[in-house]
């Protein structure tokens, strides 16, 4: 890709495993309200694409997607536990600034970190938690109603719906990730919800990267990794962006260890 790629939150978890991942394929420009130190910025990006900004400040979010052709947001407060007054700042009132200014400056595509708490309802007590085993067939694709379990799983669903809206209005190709757990190196240690929805930098990296190579239109998905352990279905993912995730929380022990492979053996 040619145009420039505006990455939100890039200092963050996500926006680390990210640049880890694919930080050499694109012009990224980076934004973030913390300034962000070098071992945090791939080589290529100068101090001109670094944008230290809040996402509700219009003026600065306008400056940062002029001549850009896709946004990857993840900006904002990730805590399941964040009051309304954040949740409505830097999720909501953050990403309408972010979204309309892509939209008004003619960005083909936004990619939004959406979350599992976004449909968190769904995991009701008859559910769990044989929900998060191998062997219960309980799955979400992305077509149910946002039912969420917190407020920041609202504030998450209502980031879905503005792009819903300006898709509609705009014709913006936009994809919502309802991203599971990152975590690095392993999956989440004896936790089965985590398990359950683990997602590997690398196949966080990779799957954004489908993300601004797919043709799509308005898409909701869920970011998980191939685990034998899920309730949320990685088809659509697969079907409309090419995602070919490479990791799987069963190749870990519980608590988090690598499952050893059966060395070879010389015996036919
Ligand atoms: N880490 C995970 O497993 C998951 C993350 N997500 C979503 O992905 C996104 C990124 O999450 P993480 O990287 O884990 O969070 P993080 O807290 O590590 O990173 C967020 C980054 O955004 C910046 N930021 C926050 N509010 C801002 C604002 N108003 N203006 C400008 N910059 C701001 C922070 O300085 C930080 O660098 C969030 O939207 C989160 O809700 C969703 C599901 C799971
Ligand atoms: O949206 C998010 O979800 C993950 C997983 O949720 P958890 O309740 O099982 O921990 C969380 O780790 C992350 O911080 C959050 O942004």
């Amino acid at each position: 890709m040619d145009d420039p790629v505006l990455l939100t939150g890039a200092g963050g978890r996500v926006g680390q495993a990210i640049l880890d991942g694919i930080g050499e394929e694109y012009d990224w420009r980076l934004l973030d309200r913390e300034p962000l130190p070098a071992a945090k910025v791939p080589d290529r990006v100068t101090d001109a694409d670094q944008y230290v900004a809040d996402i509700t400040d219009e003026r600065a979010v306008r400056e940062a997607v002029r001549g850009v052709n896709a946004v990857i947001h993840l900006a904002g407060d990730p805590r399941k536990t964040a009051p309304w007054d954040s949740v409505l700042r830097n999720n909501i009132d953050g990403t309408q600034v972010v979204m309309r200014a892509a939209a008004e400056a003619g960005v083909e595509k936004f990619a939004f970190a959406s979350s599992n708490h976004a449909v968190g309802g769904y995991e009701t007590d008859d559910r769990t938690p044989d929900l998060y085993r191998p062997d219960d067939d309980y799955r979400l694709d992305g077509d149910e109603l946002p039912r969420p379990g917190n407020l920041y799983g609202v504030s998450k669903a209502t980031g879905e719906f503005l792009g819903r809206y300006y898709h509609d209005e705009t014709g913006m190709s936009v994809v919502c990730v309802r991203i599971g757990n990152l975590t690095k190196d392993h999956p989440p240690r004896e936790y089965e919800r985590g398990q359950a929805m683990w997602l590997s930098h690398g196949d966080c990296a990779h799957l954004f990267d489908r993300c601004l190579r797919a043709d799509y239109g308005f898409e909701i998905v869920y970011g998980i990794s191939d685990n034998d352990r899920k309730y949320y279905s990685i088809d659509r993912a697969r079907e409309v962006l090419g995602y070919d995730p490479q990791d799987n929380s069963a190749n870990y022990t519980f608590e988090g260890e690598p499952i050893a492979e059966d060395p070879p053996t010389d015996e036919p």
